[in-house]
């Protein structure tokens, strides 16, 4: 298997490569050169199997043989032994053809475990391979960070920096980036919001001459490896609800739109996924996007969802490259327009093919705190705000007989703050994370600068310090 750029103008890769890579050399991201696809009687066949079993088919395409079977279903087990539910990820009905996928029983509390377990994991069998040392460098509003650092941690081929909004995530969540005590885990207070973090790292990854001497690897869903991991849950929950033989729905918290472009990679394969619903925040771009065909920033806005505080949702590209017929000159053109004058407009056939698979919603801040308390009045189930926006999207669009399935992207007590102010009841952190609001922090602030980041990163890398 291939991979190749939605800019066109990059090297096409392997697999390995495309892990190591992250953004592609063209500023564009990666995607296979073709879709694998399994047939009805190949999806009927997993029906049964474990979460890892089923990983292990819907992967092994991807991989494209560069690493042993064996070995994969090794790695493959070692990162879903984190999770502390023997489902890995279980279903939960929440009422009549509306079910809510938990995604969240990874050691962060948040869907990024899922991918991130994995692909450290697959980074570090590479790098040692090829006994190479990678420096990681990843934007987050608050969940990839400390699902990167938790997957990171201590290993001895990969320096990791995670920039992230200074004063703009959930008190958790900033400690599940600052209180790591590994030498080799470096947390970034970026004095910006989330979009002006991830501009930092593509700009880092767009400066060759930085990216080669730093060995440069990606953990945002840029990386093709992150998208390809969150493929497998759409699989596994279609399945349970009657798939191959019966269509599954999907509405999905967006924000990088990572999550729901993996639905979309599933419905290629063949899982007959109806209808993909985008629940955005008041940071309502996708949504405005579908409505109007001018994808348009605005200034963030901050919420009680702040991981989905986003104005650049990297990962369009990715949709946009699709609905265009894999043309890279139309993604380059609609690239340029973003960066030049913040908006461009969709050509009215390629908005068509997207509106075809996919729908947009969004729920304001009152709105999500009213789902919180009216979910929980109703059937005793707490929500965490995220997965909340995505009830309510869900809640508000027209009833089908199709299963829909909500995507329930983090566990409550993340953000215990704002789910007591919806409903009173304050989400405690599980035992094992007891620990985490006395720890000591330990984190630079460092303004939205990438020449002092560069500075930062080379004083702070080991390889580098070393001469590896
Ligand atoms: C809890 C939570 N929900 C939803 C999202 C949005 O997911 P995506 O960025 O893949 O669209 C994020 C951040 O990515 C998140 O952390
Ligand atoms: N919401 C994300 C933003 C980064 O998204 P990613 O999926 O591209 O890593 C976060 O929590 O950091």
């Amino acid at each position: 298997m291939n991979y190749i750029s939605t800019r066109g103008e990059a090297p096409r890769l392997g697999f390995s490569d495309a892990v190591l890579a992250g953004l592609a050399r063209d500023g564009g991201l990666y995607l296979p050169q073709e879709w694998p696809r399994f047939s009805a009687a190949e999806i009927r066949a997993m029906r049964g199997l474990t979460y890892q079993e089923i990983a292990l088919r819907v992967l092994t395409p991807f991989v494209g043989g560069e690493i042993a079977t064996p070995v994969l279903e090794k790695l493959v087990n070692e990162a879903y032994a984190t999770f502390r539910h023997d489902a890995v990820c279980p279903l939960v009905q929440l009422g009549p053809n509306s079910f809510v996928l938990e995604l969240f029983h990874g050691p962060t509390l948040a869907f990024k475990d899922v991918a991130m377990q994995l692909l450290a994991r697959l980074m570090d069998h590479v790098l040692a391979e090829r006994d190479q040392h990678a420096t990681i460098v990843g934007a987050t509003s608050g969940d990839t960070g400390g699902a990167a650092i938790e997957a990171f941690a201590g290993r001895n081929r990969t320096d990791i920096f995670i920039l992230f909004p200074h004063g703009k995530v959930s008190p958790v969540q900033q400690r599940q980036m600052t209180t790591s005590t590994a030498d080799n885990v470096h947390a970034l207070a970026i004095e910006g919001n989330f979009d002006d973090c991830q501009g930092l790292v593509k700009e880092l990854f767009n400066d060759h001459g930085f990216r080669d001497r730093a060995a440069l690897s990606g953990v945002n869903s840029i990386n093709w490896a992150r998208i390809m991991a969150q493929i497998v849950y759409y699989f596994t929950s279609a399945l349970s609800l009657g798939a191959p033989d019966r269509p599954v729905s999907f509405t999905v918290p967006t924000g990088n739109f990572g999550d729901i472009f993996a639905g979309y990679a599933a419905r290629r394969m063949g899982l007959p996924v109806e209808t993909l619903t985008i629940a955005t925040n008041d940071n309502d771009i996708l949504a405005r996007t579908l409505a109007t065909g001018e994808y348009r920033m605005q200034d963030v806005v901050a919420t009680t969802s702040p991981s989905m505080d986003i104005q650049i949702s990297s990962n369009f590209e990715r949709l946009l490259f699709e609905a265009s017929g894999r043309n890279a000159d139309t993604v380059r053109r609609y690239m340029n327009g973003l960066k030049q004058s913040g908006a461009f407009t969709i050509e009215p056939n390629e908005l068509e093919t997207i509106r075809d698979g996919f729908a947009a919603g969004r729920a304001t801040i009152k709105d999500t705190a009213e789902t919180i308390r009216s979910t929980l009045a109703a059937s005793g189930y707490l929500l965490d705000p995220h997965t909340a926006t995505a009830v309510h999207v869900a809640a508000g669009a027209q009833k089908s007989a199709v299963p829909n399935v909500i995507l329930g992207t983090a566990h409550p007590a993340k953000f215990p703050a704002a789910v007591k102010q919806a409903c009173g009841v304050s989400p405690a952190l599980p035992a094992w994370l007891s620990h985490l609001m006395d720890a000591k922090e330990n984190y630079t602030v460092l303004p939205s600068d990438k020449k002092m980041l560069e500075d930062h990163i080379f004083r702070h890398t080991r390889a580098y310090q070393q001469g590896v």
